[in-house]
């Protein structure tokens, strides 16, 4: 799915107006009633609570108008707050207008903001994507009152006082919502850590907006859903044996993580490598034999870290990091890897660490090589950000400066490339927020990677894959109990959702 900016998503509303034919009048009744079904849905099972719409001066404000007409003609009890403004949106008035003389209108007024019960249901649909200045005055006033109400808060298309796709001043107040219903595409604000509180629980309705020009809108940033995945992972060859999978060679562990390079190797296996061969130093060789006999280990000469860089000849990818450690002897390791490798790359963990501890070897990254860092090991790569925005353009400039492909481990994981495209991922859950659970990442991409995908193909699959298999242990055993073993051991059916079946 494609993420478009504020003024894409104003042109967007245009271009299907003009396609289809209709005034924009009728493309505010399909938001509004595609916001109105799923709040009708929510409130089947408290069909007494009283619906207050929150409406603004603009469009954002005409859908809360509209819905709140549907939600009568529904049978609903609602009523309508309007913010006191000098100017009105055409389709605002419209809707005003069209509002049934039996649903209860009245201005909000500043110093007497009306006592709800924390029965009622309050929808915020006072600012959306038109907003263009901090909320101040009465709107800041009703925002800070929403925020301080015990009842549940539902935006229509974005909390009001939030800024689609930049970050807001720091003195805006935002609308805190529970959970924000918004129109056909997500939103780039959605992703960030930062809103998290504002924007609640977020979920898409379809309106309808026009497919052709959604197709031909270009972006940068993408959000990765099953439709952007079809055709990248082929089927399995009926006539295929362990050398067409690859070989992946995974370098980790040490004295007291051995676990992580276990957990790595696990998960390389259930992702469909022909052959893995595991390199730990000799304290983890016996574990490593144990714990994953699929696995051919090579002990190291350094007793508790690798100290000693295998031969890598025959090798279709090379991943390195889980439980390293970061021993002198380990760095010199990773410097004649990134001097000599000649398969692709994955590095993790302790192996960038290193680098940010050495950064004058990012000169030596082979182009293409694929890092999985969190935020943290992302900085001590780049410079500490001041905000999720300006994390994500540290990571557009470190990705094309080194050629290379940063996965940004997060609740939306988010693929650097070296294009400047950015995707977001859309599968997993808090409960992946476990040790281990980043170990597995990397055993799955060094897998894809060795089966010959593309660096993008093989980060974007294995990023879902990921937490698809988050997604599904989780359905099993819940978030709490989900460990990062429970993860690589539904890698499998996670896979195969995505894998491409022979055609017909
Ligand atoms: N047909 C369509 O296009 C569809 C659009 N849809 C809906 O429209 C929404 C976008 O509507 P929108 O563009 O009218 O913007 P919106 O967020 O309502 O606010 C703009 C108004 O607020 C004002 N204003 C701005 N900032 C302000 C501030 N800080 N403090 C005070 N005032 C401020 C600004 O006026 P200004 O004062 O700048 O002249 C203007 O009057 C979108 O989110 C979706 O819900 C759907 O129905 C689908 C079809
Ligand atoms: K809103």
């Amino acid at each position: 799915m494609k993420i478009l900016s504020a003024a894409q998503i104003r042109a967007l509303d245009q271009a299907t107006i003009q396609a289809e034919g209709i005034t924009s009048v009728e493309l505010m009744e399909r938001a509004a009633a595609a916001f109105t079904e799923w709040l009708l849905e929510k409130l089947a099972a408290h069909p007494q609570r009283e619906v207050h719409v929150f409406c603004g001066p603009g469009n954002n404000g005409g859908d809360g108008l509209a819905a709140a007409r549907l939600l009568h003609l529904a049978g609903q009890a609602v009523r309508v707050w309007l913010l006191p403004a000098a100017r009105h949106s055409a389709d605002f008035t419209a809707n005003h207008q069209r509002l049934p003389s039996e649903v209860p209108c009245i201005e909000l007024d500043a110093y007497q903001l009306p006592e709800l019960s924390s029965s009622a249901v309050l929808v915020d649909a006072l600012f959306g994507t038109g907003l263009n200045r901090p909320l101040t005055g009465v709107a800041a006033a009703v925002v800070h009152y929403l925020n301080n109400s015990s009842a549940p808060v539902v935006a229509v298309d974005m909390p009001s006082g939030l800024l689609t796709d930049a970050p807001q001043p720091k003195s805006s107040p935002v609308v805190c919502a529970h959970y924000t219903i918004s129109f056909e595409l997500p939103k780039l604000a959605f992703l960030l850590p930062q809103n998290a509180d504002y924007v609640g629980q977020w979920e898409l309705v379809s309106i309808g907006l026009n497919t052709t020009v959604i197709h031909k809108t270009p972006v940068d940033n993408y959000y990765t859903d099953l439709k952007l995945l079809t055709n990248r992972l082929p089927a399995r060859q009926r006539f295929a044996h362990k050398g067409t999978y690859g070989h992946a060679l995974l370098l980790g562990g040490s004295y007291g993580k051995i676990g992580a390079a276990v957990l790595a190797a696990q998960a390389c296996l259930h992702s469909g490598v022909g052959l893995l061969t595991l390199a730990v130093p000799a304290v983890g060789y016996t574990v490593a034999q144990t714990a994953v006999p699929e696995a051919m280990a090579l002990p190291d000469v350094g007793q508790d870290y690798i100290g000693e860089l295998p031969n890598l000849k025959g090798y279709s990818v090379v991943a390195i990091g889980p439980g390293l450690g970061q021993q002198p002897d380990t760095l010199r390791v990773l410097e004649q890897l990134l001097r000599t490798c000649p398969a692709p790359l994955v590095l993790d963990a302790d192996a960038l660490n290193l680098l940010g501890s050495n950064r004058h070897l990012l000169a030596l990254l082979p182009p293409d090589t694929i890092l999985t860092p969190h935020p943290k090991e992302f900085e001590r790569l780049t410079q500490p950000a001041h905000d999720d925005y300006h994390r994500l353009e540290l990571l557009r400039a470190f990705c094309a400066r080194h050629r290379c492909y940063v996965v940004l481990k997060g609740a939306y994981t988010c693929i650097g490339t070296p294009t400047g495209t950015l995707y977001f991922n859309s599968t997993g859950n808090p409960g992946m927020a476990t040790g281990g659970s980043g170990d597995v990442l990397t055993g799955v991409v060094a897998a894809l990677c060795a089966q010959g995908l593309a660096p993008l193909d093989a980060a974007l699959l294995a990023v879902y894959a990921h937490g698809r298999a988050g997604d599904l242990g989780a359905q099993q055993i819940g978030q709490m109990g989900l460990t990062a073993g429970i993860i690589a051991a539904h890698l499998g059916p996670a896979l195969e959702e995505l894998t491409t079946p022979p055609t017909f």
